[in-house]
């Protein structure tokens, strides 16, 4: 079957290897042969649109113009693809400026769609960054939490991007998981903190719990996350990281705390439980999350661009 060209409607749900075979084209068809096989692509989570303003020789795209893409509607995600180079080495790395979530309406196929044009491109290495709430107490807001592992909220009850029929040409049907978050890289996570001189404790290896979201967690359901074992709460990340690792591709997980999860058991009306009556946390937003992602900015390129400069391969 021919490849579709770029005009043809798509159906995302196609799991047929010529949908992305076409965005691929599509790209790379319009991209300087000096970044038209990225080595390694960074999907910018809420408020780090800007990690893409490092970048050198930059081309972008909107994603309504990219064959297979859907559009990207959450604030602080601008929705657009810019390639470019990175870095000391001048690194060839294709940035997502603004990622989809499956809250936005949008299937797991459609928001790891991205994930497996990438592949095709040539991409090796997935950097996910994205914002968190802390479930544990160990994290503060600012700190940077480095994905040791992760536990998938929407996975266990069904809802995993590789659901359907296995595109063999991408992955085997059974991929392990237990180590999909780059040991290497994780290392070189922590060296680029040391070479930048930020304060000891500002990057923490954590468990990142995947919600589905858009609601932000109730205090009981908080209080379970932590339980079973999550440090840090985020409606992203995970689809992606689990369709890169099927396709082989290594992946650091990157996310900025952007505020504390409430935990406390909250006010009690029972006078026979006032006692138990804790202090009164915040009600958590996306404006906060977008704030915080701004006041960190500049130390997020920072650490990016130095893991790049550190990776001894690229
Ligand atoms: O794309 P990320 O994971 O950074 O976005 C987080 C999760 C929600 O989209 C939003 C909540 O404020 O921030
Ligand atoms: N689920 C969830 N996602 C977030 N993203 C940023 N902060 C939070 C949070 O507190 N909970």
């Amino acid at each position: 079957m021919p490849p579709p060209t770029h005009d043809q409607t798509y159906n995302t749900e196609d799991v047929s290897i010529a949908v992305f075979t076409a965005a691929a084209n599509y790209l790379r068809a319009r991209l300087p042969s000096e970044l038209n096989s990225p080595k390694v692509a960074i999907i910018c989570g809420s408020g780090l649109g800007q990690l893409a303003d490092t970048i050198e020789n930059k081309v972008e795209f909107a994603y309504e113009d990219i064959p297979g893409f859907v559009s990207s509607t959450v604030p602080g995600h601008l929705g657009k693809l810019a390639f470019g180079l990175i870095g000391d080495k001048r690194i060839p790395t294709v940035f997502m400026v603004g990622r989809f979530h499956f809250y936005e309406g949008h299937t797991l196929k459609q928001i790891t769609f991205p994930v497996r044009v990438f592949k095709m491109l040539g991409v090796e290495i997935l950097i996910v960054t994205g914002a968190t709430g802390a479930l544990s107490r160990e994290f503060k807001v600012g700190m940077i939490g480095v994905t040791t592992d992760h536990i998938s909220l929407p996975g266990l009850a069904g809802n995993n991007p590789l659901f359907g029929p296995n595109v063999s040409a991408f992955g085997p049907r059974f991929p392990p998981m237990s180590n999909a978050y780059d040991y290497d890289l994780r290392v070189i996570a922590f060296k680029a903190a040391d070479y930048l001189r930020f304060p000891t404790g500002t990057l923490k290896e954590a468990i990142y719990t995947f919600v589905g979201g858009p609601s932000f967690e109730t205090r009981a359901e908080a209080r379970y996350l932590s339980l079973i074992g999550g440090d840090l709460v985020g409606m992203s990340t995970v689809p992606e990281v689990i369709v890169a690792r099927h396709c082989g591709i290594k992946v650091l997980g990157l996310t900025l705390v952007s505020n504390m999860v409430a935990i406390g058991k909250g006010k009690c009306a029972d006078p026979a439980e006032q006692d138990l009556n804790g202090i009164e946390e915040p009600l958590v937003n996306h404006e906060e999350v977008l704030q915080t992602g701004k006041e960190r900015a500049l130390d997020m390129q920072k650490l990016v661009k130095t893991i790049i400069d550190l990776i001894p391969s690229t």
